[in-house]
């Protein structure tokens, strides 16, 4: 279970997050919707332990978030804007790298599955600096899941991503949620919305608008609650 309660954020003069409130149950698939600069990536990036918060508490199974703390880390998959990935390293180099860091034990066999899970098997012994964008970010799904976290942390993650990629990236998405896996996706994608997560949260000014059951709604209905309307309705 993941909860923030009374997130704040300032930089400078600017309130980014105004005390957000929100608990998250283990395997939920939950979206954070909201219009550019409502804080929805700073929020993502507080949890994920990478930035810290000017007040209130991270908790993750009741124990506070902590920077450090190596076994929160570990239960955590964060991918977002940045891949994170080397480019001067092939797929499977980056993430015999990246399986270092996480100690895991014969990682081989699971690298060279993502690595085709993922569509690149054709390019994974190929230095990444000459990929597509849509090539990194599928690598970088790979680099955050390689772990087997618990939670996944992502962070508009069908950017870049071509129709096969989105398709395989989903039935990916979904087969974590059915072993349970937590998922918070910060997105604008409405159809990816629909087809991954059972709940949306809206953050407005850096303050949550709305937080509704979307299991079974249309694709419409999420975007009249995304404007403040389907509640009235
Ligand atoms: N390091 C920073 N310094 C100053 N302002 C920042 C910093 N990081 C974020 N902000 C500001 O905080 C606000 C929220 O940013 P954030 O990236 O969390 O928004 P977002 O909801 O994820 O937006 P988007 O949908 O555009 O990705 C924005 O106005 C942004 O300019």
């Amino acid at each position: 279970m993941i909860e923030t309660i009374g997130i704040t954020k300032t930089i400078g003069e600017k309130m980014i997050l105004r005390g957000v409130n929100l608990r998250i149950n283990q395997g939920e698939s939950v979206a954070i919707l909201g219009t550019n600069g409502a804080g929805k990536s700073t929020w993502l990036k507080i949890v994920a332990g990478l930035l810290k918060q000017s007040n209130g508490d991270v908790l993750l199974d009741g124990v506070p978030r902590k920077k450090d703390d190596y076994s929160q880390q570990q239960r955590l998959g964060y991918l977002g804007h940045q891949s994170f990935l080397y480019e001067a390293f092939s797929p499977v180099e980056n993430l015999q790298f990246f399986a270092k860091l996480y100690q895991l034990k014969s990682p081989d066999k699971r690298i060279h599955q993502l690595i085709d899970d993922v569509g690149l098997s054709f390019f994974k012994h190929e230095p990444i600096r000459s990929f597509s964008r849509g090539m990194i970010q599928r690598l970088a799904i790979a680099r955050a899941i390689l772990h087997e976290p618990d939670v996944l942390l992502l962070d508009e993650p069908h950017t870049g991503l071509d129709q096969q990629a989105v398709s395989l990236f989903n039935r990916l998405l979904l087969d974590l949620k059915a072993e349970g896996v937590t998922i918070i996706m910060v997105t604008h994608d409405f159809p990816q919305i629909n087809a991954i997560c059972d709940r949306a949260v809206i953050l407005r000014k850096g303050k949550i608008a709305e937080d509704e059951c979307i299991r079974g709604r249309p694709v419409s209905w999420i975007h009249s609650l995304y404007e403040g309307e389907a509640l009235s309705s």
